[in-house]
């Protein structure tokens, strides 16, 4: 009922213990509050918050456009909806690294278990198009140095991305992933790997947990757990998986209705009433108030 219980420091204590390496843990992107829960469900190890969908979200392209307020409020809604451990994709840290300091410390706030902090500038765009532009080396590493200097739970996760690989290649990219971690990075984003043998240098040379991107439509293959695993990935992001099935869904449902004249055909694919209501726990409120709960929803619950 309500939030979870878990307190944000209990979910940090447990992100630690969950990101060993080559224990490529699966933490599927949540695109509002109860696709959270759905996660915890299916017991997933983690949620992810994806930049992209928050801003696709808001009909907005991932381009920088959205302010530390919109996400840490949107990410600390999700966050607290799930005793899972969520991590938040703060782009470039919404600033200079002052502000990033300020990020980190509304990140911890919302309750959010970490972040990751990227080394583009702005306008910055999905890690899986051509033409990025990343900052020198010395800014990076200040980015990640705020944030670590401005941490009050030593547990909260500072996760360094780099889009190197797709500009200046995989050894620089594997460069920049070290000072990124002698900067005080806890983890390594590397991102838009070819292959699991990129995936794999880059695990090898840092002795940090490593996250694999697996986005659809982008510069990786959708490699399996266990591939990733092997190449000795801590943890594998779907940051948009769900956002875009969900949207593909309802583009689906709206030719129905359009063509037949009513969603009649498309009834059976949907999450039933019944279902809905057990996803938001609709019968615990009833031990606030017997009267919430009082009557009995028709169609199946596994539907
Ligand atoms: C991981 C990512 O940063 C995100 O915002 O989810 C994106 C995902 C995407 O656009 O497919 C990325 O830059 O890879
Ligand atoms: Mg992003």
């Amino acid at each position: 009922m309500l939030y979870s219980k878990t307190t944000p420091e209990a979910k940090r204590r447990l992100l630690r213990e969950l990101l060993v390496p080559g224990a490529a843990r699966q933490f599927p992107g949540a695109f509002n509050p109860l696709s959270a829960r759905l996660i915890e469900e299916k017991a997933y190890d983690g949620v992810y918050i994806s930049g992209a969908v928050l801003a696709n979200d808001l009909g907005l392209p991932d381009i920088g456009l959205t302010t530390l307020s919109e996400v840490a409020t949107r990410a600390g809604q999700i966050a607290r909806m799930t005793d899972l451990p969520a991590i938040v994709d703060a782009d470039t840290g919404f600033g200079e690294p002052m502000n990033v300091a300020r990020t980190l410390q509304e990140l911890e706030n919302a309750g959010l278990a970490g972040c990751h902090i990227e080394d583009q500038f702005n306008p910055k765009r999905c890690g899986h198009l051509d033409g990025k532009n990343v900052v020198d080396l010395p800014t990076a590493l200040k980015r990640v140095a705020a944030a670590a200097e401005a941490r009050r739970d030593a547990n909260f996760l500072i996760m360094a991305r780099t889009d190197v690989r797709a500009v200046e290649g995989l050894d620089a990219a594997v460069d920049r992933a070290k000072a990124l971690v002698d900067a005080g990075a806890d983890a390594i984003f590397p991102e838009a790997m070819k292959d699991l043998r990129e995936f794999e240098a880059v695990c090898n040379a840092v002795d940090v947990p490593v996250l694999a991107n697996m986005t659809e439509f982008g510069k990786s293959e959708l490699f399996t757990r266990d591939q990733l695993a092997g190449a000795g990935v801590a943890m594998i992001i779907y940051p948009v998986t769900l956002l875009r099935s969900a949207m593909g869904a309802a583009e689906r449902v709206l030719d129905t209705i359009r063509t037949e004249g009513t969603q009649e055909p498309a009834v059976e694919s949907m999450l039933t009433r019944a279902r809905l209501y057990e996803l938001v726990d609709y019968g615990s409120y009833n031990t606030f108030d017997a009267g919430v709960f009082n009557f009995t929803v028709p169609g199946p619950t596994d539907a």
